[in-house]
C-alpha cells in the first residue's frame, strides 16, 4: 500500500463506522475552531447508514456545518433510491434542521442544466473540508462509474458532473477534482468484494476502469475504513 493511503480493517461495519464517525467529528472540530464553518460531503447508497447515525450523535456545533451528498440519483427526494432521503433519515442534525444541507438537485429536470447550476454554486466555495466516499463493487466512487469521461480528463475540473450509468437513473456527482481536493478524504467500504476491487485499483494505473483511484493521488492522505 502507498504511504499516502492508510487502511484500517474492522471486524464489522458497526466498528468501522464508529471509528470513522469519531475521526470525522474530530476533524470537523479542528476545522470549526480554525475557520468557523465546515463542509462535509457524505456518500449515498446503503453502507453509510450506521456511520451517519453515529456521526449525528457527536456533540458538534452542527449549525456551522454544511452537509452535501457526494452524488445523487435523479429521482424525487422522497424516492427510495434518493441519497438525500437516506442521508436525512440517518443523520439526525440534517433531519432535525440543526445542520444545513445542500441537495445535489435543482428544480430543473435536465441533469446537465442542474449540473451547471450546482457547479456554479460549488465553484464559489473552497475545497470540501471533509469528504467521506463510498465505493461500489465495480470501483465506482460517488457516481463516477468506470468509463465516465471525466476520468479521462473530459470535464475533470467541473465541480458537478452528470453520470448516465447503464440501466440506472441519471445521476449528478461531485467531479474528480472536487473529490480529490477535499482536505480530509475517507473511504468507507464493507465486504470482501469491495476489499478485492480496492486492491485491484491499487495495483492498476487505469483510473477510467477503477474510478476510486481519483482519491489516491491527491495531496494529503486517504484514510480507508474497511469492514472485512
Ligand atoms: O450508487 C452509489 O453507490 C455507492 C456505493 O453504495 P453502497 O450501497 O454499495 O454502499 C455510493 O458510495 C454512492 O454514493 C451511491 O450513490
Amino acid at each position: 500500500m502507498s504511504a499516502r493511503i492508510a487502511v484500517r480493517r474492522f471486524p464489522s461495519i458497526e466498528e468501522a463506522s464508529a471509528q470513522l464517525a469519531e475521526d470525522v467529528a474530530d476533524e470537523l472540530r479542528r476545522v470549526l475552531a480554525r475557520a468557523g464553518e465546515a463542509t462535509l460531503a457524505v456518500p449515498g447508497g446503503t453502507t453509510p447508514v450506521p456511520f451517519l447515525e453515529r456521526l449525528g450523535a457527536q456533540g458538534l456545533p452542527w449549525e456551522r456545518v454544511l452537509v452535501l451528498p457526494t452524488d445523487e440519483r435523479c429521482v424525487p427526494p422522497d424516492h427510495p433510491r434518493s441519497n438525500e432521503r437516506m442521508i436525512r433519515a440517518a443523520l439526525a442534525p440534517v433531519r432535525e434542521g440543526r445542520a444545513r444541507f445542500m441537495p445535489l438537485r435543482t428544480e430543473d429536470p435536465d441533469p446537465a442544466a442542474a449540473a451547471r447550476v450546482l457547479s456554479g454554486a460549488m465553484a464559489g466555495r473552497g475545497p470540501i473540508d471533509v469528504c467521506v466516499s463510498g465505493m461500489g463493487e465495480d470501483a465506482h466512487v460517488a457516481s463516477l462509474f468506470p468509463g465516465h469521461p471525466a476520468l479521462s480528463g473530459d470535464g475533470e475540473g467541473a465541480p458537478v458532473v452528470v453520470a448516465r450509468p447503464d440501466g440506472l437513473d441519471a445521476r449528478l456527482s461531485l467531479g474528480p477534482s472536487l473529490l480529490a481536493g477535499a482536505r480530509m478524504r475517507a473511504l468507507l467500504i464493507a465486504g470482501l468484494a469491495k476489499w478485492a476491487v480496492l486492491h485491484e485499483a491499487l495495483e492498476s494505473e487505469n483510473r477510467s476502469r477503477y474510478p476510486v483511484r481519483v482519491l489516491f493521488g491527491a495531496p494529503g492522505s486517504l484514510k480507508v475504513y474497511s469492514a472485512t
